[in-house]
């Protein structure tokens, strides 16, 4: 069991005109990670930012935090290198946004990154399969992507329960609704990386909520190498 638990911010509700600083806040506040989402208002009816806005996080809190990119685009090929050179660690896309996904995996790991793959509530967790092996994570989405704030999929579980069974060392996210009121039904299902918007962000105590998620993911994982 390769795999651990790690919380990951989105920062979408945050207070965007001092993104720098609300990225190091959730840092100091234990996130793992951080979960950058990226919308080009075609993919997703929504828009947010793009690599010229990662450079300049990168340049201001520093090389450390890993920056996972959410990238929901209509084009994903087309950022891979412009993202790589921002200071992007995972560079995630859409299944249903590209026709070569084989392709795309390549020329982001060519391009120094880590491979996220993900998935709409509406994609079975069958088309993603094939490419599982060839990735480092798959992202089930438990929301339709495009805004934060919007409520859990719990149907969205057997997906991920499937993919614990099938890729026992993968590392699987979840994204989109998930807080203390959802996280132990995504860390029973298997998920290990926890993507929380609106229910960290907007806490006057997001330390406990990072620390009440991870601990509840690492007691699923726990419970599970016992079982087996
Ligand atoms: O990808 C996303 C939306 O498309 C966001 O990452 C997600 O919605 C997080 O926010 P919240 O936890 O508030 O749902
Ligand atoms: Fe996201």
């Amino acid at each position: 069991m390769a795999y651990s638990a790690k919380v990951g911010p989105s920062i979408l509700s945050s207070d965007l005109s001092q993104l720098g600083r609300e990225c190091e806040r959730m840092m100091e506040c234990g996130a793992d990670y951080l979960h950058l989402d990226v919308m080009d208002g075609h993919f997703v009816p929504n828009l947010t930012f793009g690599h010229p806005m990662v450079e300049c996080l990168r340049r201001s809190i520093g090389p450390d935090p890993f920056f996972d990119m959410h990238m929901m685009v209509s084009r994903p090929e087309q950022w891979v290198k412009p993202m790589a050179a921002a200071g992007a660690n995972q560079y995630t896309f859409h299944l249903e946004a590209t026709t070569n996904p084989g392709n795309l995996i390549k020329e982001i790991r060519e391009s120094g990154m880590k491979v996220g793959l993900a998935i709409k509530p509406g994609t079975t967790v069958e088309e993603l399969a094939p490419w599982a092996g060839q990735i480092d994570m798959a992202l089930v989405m438990t929301v339709e992507p495009g805004f934060g704030g919007q409520k859990f999929m719990e149907d969205m579980m057997p997906k991920v329960s499937w993919l614990r069974s099938q890729f026992p060392s993968l590392d699987i996210e979840v994204d989109g609704g998930v807080g203390p009121d959802s996280i132990h039904r995504c860390a029973e299902a298997g998920a290990n990386m926890i993507v929380s918007g609106s229910a960290v962000v907007s806490s006057d105590d997001p330390r406990s909520v990072i620390a009440l998620l991870k601990n509840v993911v690492i007691e699923a994982i726990q419970k599970r190498s016992l079982d087996r």
